[in-house]
């Protein structure tokens, strides 16, 4: 919008969580066309000097637009019969092993449409929207072809033209292993790194490359070639890693700089010790550690010793974690983790950015891009704390209110 540059906008004592801390006390946030341009102490405020500034709102929590750096929003299908044999006893590695699972939701996304696809992944991320989220990463892996996997990566790509979020996408061509190469893992991993990542660079469809290492997926060894050719293609890596047992998946990530390590409930000491050596987020994953009820936590007291910035996303997705609602997952992140509500907030939303290379976003700095939420809260810890659709306010994207209560009309 052409006149969006040159408007400057005010929200007036405000307290402001700005992707670490609160700050101490209340501010004055001013921003200008698409960026953050004033942060000042409401003591300090002169409103005479603010004149030019169209008042948007005052009072609340003001906090960066979430960040949920790790989804799989794009799907066919659904899992609930799986859901039903979890409940009576049937474990997802044995569903995954009887050819269920992931290979169910790669089956129903083969046959979709393009368009299906899209409608289908539209209505889930407008319910992540309207809960605070304004960037969000989304993941092939249920088409495991080259044309299937394209397909869902252009879907991808098109929610990100049609609405107001900023969409990151990552090829996951490395999830499963699909029925054609049913005795030939290391042939469909040729076809990932020869023709896949290939062609997804080329097209200019994933922003990263990402992998299932996993006994139930892709040997360590075997990920490492995956990594090698998104390096070749100047791509940046991530992995779903010691999510169910300790295959060290996540040292080898880090070795090749791996933005981020996902899932991690087995990791070890020297795992946490790699990540941090390399800079690495540690992705937390508390949707999935809830639906499929698993009993071994990721070691948190020691990545926050070793200062490895935590992040934590829904990973929503229709098998393990069919929950498509960021502020569930601080309060999970909290409940299930101990993470503290300072932690999960900052994991949603500066450390997510970070997990996705994205460092200037997740942040209320003056300068950075303007992604911020409004929350009808008194602390930023009651988002953690409460689980309470509709207390978001204000949803600015790229300096531009979206939804919520608008002021403009
Ligand atoms: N762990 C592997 N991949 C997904 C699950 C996908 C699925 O079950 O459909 C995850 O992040 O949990
Ligand atoms: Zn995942």
């Amino acid at each position: 919008m052409s006149g969006n540059q040159s408007t400057k906008r005010l929200w007036r004592d405000v307290r402001v969580f700005d992707g670490h801390d609160t700050l101490p006390e209340p501010m004055a946030v001013i921003v200008e066309g698409e960026r953050i341009a004033r942060l000042v102490p409401m003591r300090k405020f002169d409103a005479s000097r603010a004149t030019d500034c169209e008042e948007m709102a005052r009072g609340g929590v003001m906090t960066p637009g979430l960040v949920d750096c790790h989804t799989h929003l794009v799907f066919g299908g659904s899992r609930a019969d799986e859901f039903e044999s979890r409940l009576e006893g049937v474990s997802y590695e044995e569903i995954a092993r009887q050819g269920g699972g992931i290979l169910s939701t790669v089956r129903a996304t083969r046959e979709a449409s393009e368009e299906a696809l899209f409608d289908a992944a539209l209505s889930r991320l407008q319910a992540l929207m309207n809960d605070g989220v304004t960037t969000v990463e989304i993941k092939s892996g249920y088409g495991l072809t080259v044309e299937d996997e394209l397909k869902m990566l252009r879907v991808a790509r098109r929610l990100g033209d049609a609405l107001p979020v900023r969409v990151v996408t990552t090829l996951l061509g490395a999830h499963a292993l699909p029925p054609e190469f049913k005795n030939d893992s290391d042939g469909y991993i040729d076809l990932v790194c020869h023709e896949m990542i290939p062609a997804a660079a080329a097209q200019g469809l994933a922003d990263a490359v990402d992998v299932f290492c996993e006994k139930i997926a892709f040997s360590v060894a075997q990920c490492e070639r995956v990594f090698e050719a998104a390096e070749a293609h100047g791509l940046p890596i991530k992995a779903h890693v010691e999510q169910l047992s300790n295959l060290g998946g996540t040292a080898m990530a880090a070795r090749h700089g791996a933005l981020s390590a996902d899932h991690i409930e087995y990791l070890d000491e020297a795992g946490v010790a790699a990540l941090h050596e390399a800079g690495s987020v540690a992705v937390l994953l508390p949707g999935a550690f809830h639906t499929l009820g698993e009993t071994k936590q990721p070691p948190i007291a020691t990545l926050r010793e070793a200062g490895v910035p935590m992040a934590l996303a829904t990973d929503a997705n229709p098998g393990s974690s069919p929950l498509f609602m960021p502020t569930l997952m601080l309060n999970l992140g909290c409940v299930l983790f101990r993470l503290t509500p300072r932690e999960a907030l900052a994991g949603m939303t500066a450390h997510g950015a970070r997990a996705l290379g994205r460092p200037e976003l997740g942040r209320i700095q003056e300068g950075a891009p303007a992604d911020l939420c409004l929350w009808n809260i008194d602390t930023a810890a009651e988002l953690a704390y409460a689980v309470q659709p509709g207390r978001l306010r204000q949803r600015i994207f790229n300096g531009r209110l979206e939804g919520g209560i608008s002021h403009e009309h």
